[in-house]
């Protein structure tokens, strides 16, 4: 059988750093020839590969959507060469890439898995080396025809997974969705659906950043704070309430936000808790927040919510059009 092919994006991340006096550093070329030189990624099983690193590379704590785009492009320009994509990326913002990128795919008949390590290859014990291989494996031989992320033997959708995890192996989780596939003894498919190979032509929607600001609420938030938040300009506010998606009942707090929507900004209200969905019709603090013209983000992770807000800013489209999608399952990142 003919082997399979597979474009490798390389952006940085620990995955491919190295060790200076200023702490963890990307370093120029160290990765592509430690892959290339392991004779585990070049074993008859595994499928043929090309590295394309990024100049420069970046810690994803510097990621934007200027690279969410370029990522996106690089993709683009090598669809029809390739049989899957797996891009190297930072654990810090990883779910936000690729959240990004499953809203700015459209037709995707290939699989893009984002992975990359938390100890750098060049270390002891590093977790680079299963991510990577794993990814290769699975965008190969089990193509599911979206953007996920691999981590720690779990292929979660890319716009359901969230960073849980700041210094262990486990650093993904996927709350409100199971795995599409589970890597043990054997490759265990669980939400994810195979697809056939077929050329469909991919659209990539260009995406800009947005004047987008996150509310975290808490005991006793004044008024004040909420209003050096919600400026003129912001264009999406993500609220991020208690529990189902309540907040105090301050009438001061809710005119600011009734105003805000009135004037066209998009509320969009997640839960802080990490499971579960909002619903406003629960309680009378919630109901309030409807009332002022917030909308349910549903049981979203607010990288999906984010990246949303920034790619439907960035098309031509109506006020009304961008509140109905934000309450829409597009890319099967919420769950109506
Ligand atoms: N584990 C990592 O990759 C963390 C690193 N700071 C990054 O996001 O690029």
């Amino acid at each position: 059988m003919k082997r399979k092919k597979i474009y490798i994006a390389y952006t940085g991340g620990t995955i491919g750093m190295k060790q200076s006096s200023r702490g963890y550093v990307p370093v120029a070329g160290y990765l592509t020839e430690t892959v290339k030189n392991n004779a585990e990624f070049t074993r008859e099983e595994m499928p043929l590969f090309d590295i394309h690193e990024y100049c420069p590379l970046i810690d994803s704590s510097d990621m934007s959507p200027h690279h969410w785009q370029q990522i996106a492009d690089d993709i683009k320009s090598k669809y029809d060469q390739y049989d899957g994509f797996v891009v190297l990326h930072g654990t810090d913002t990883m779910a936000y890439t690729a959240s990004a990128l499953s809203f700015m795919f459209e037709n995707l008949t290939k699989p893009v898995i984002v992975t990359g390590s938390q100890i750098p290859l060049s270390q002891l014990r590093s977790d680079g080396q299963v991510n990577l291989l794993n990814a290769m494996y699975l965008a190969a031989n089990y193509p599911i025809a979206e953007v996920s992320l691999f981590f720690n033997n779990q292929l979660f959708r890319g716009n359901r997974a969230t960073k849980a995890h700041a210094d262990g192996f486990n650093a993904f989780a996927s709350p409100n969705l199971s795995p599409l596939a589970q890597s043990g003894i054997n490759i265990q498919l669980i939400e994810g659906k195979l697809s056939p190979y077929v050329e469909q032509s991919l659209q990539v929607t260009p995406i800009k950043s947005q004047k987008i600001a996150i509310l975290y609420l808490y005991p006793g938030i004044s008024v004040d704070m909420v209003k050096s938040v919600i400026t003129e300009d912001v264009k999406g506010l993500i609220l991020l309430s208690f529990g189902v998606g309540n907040a105090p009942q301050q009438p001061e707090f809710l005119e600011i936000l009734k105003s805000a929507t009135d004037k066209g900004t998009v509320i969009v209200n997640l839960t802080q808790c990490i499971q579960g969905q909002v619903n406003m019709g629960g309680y009378a603090t919630g109901n309030a927040l409807l009332n002022c013209g917030v909308l349910s983000g549903y049981d979203m992770t607010l990288e999906a919510c984010l990246t949303k807000l920034h790619y439907l800013f960035s098309q031509n489209l109506e006020l009304e059009t961008v509140r109905h999608l934000m309450q829409d399952n597009m890319r099967g990142e919420l769950t109506r």
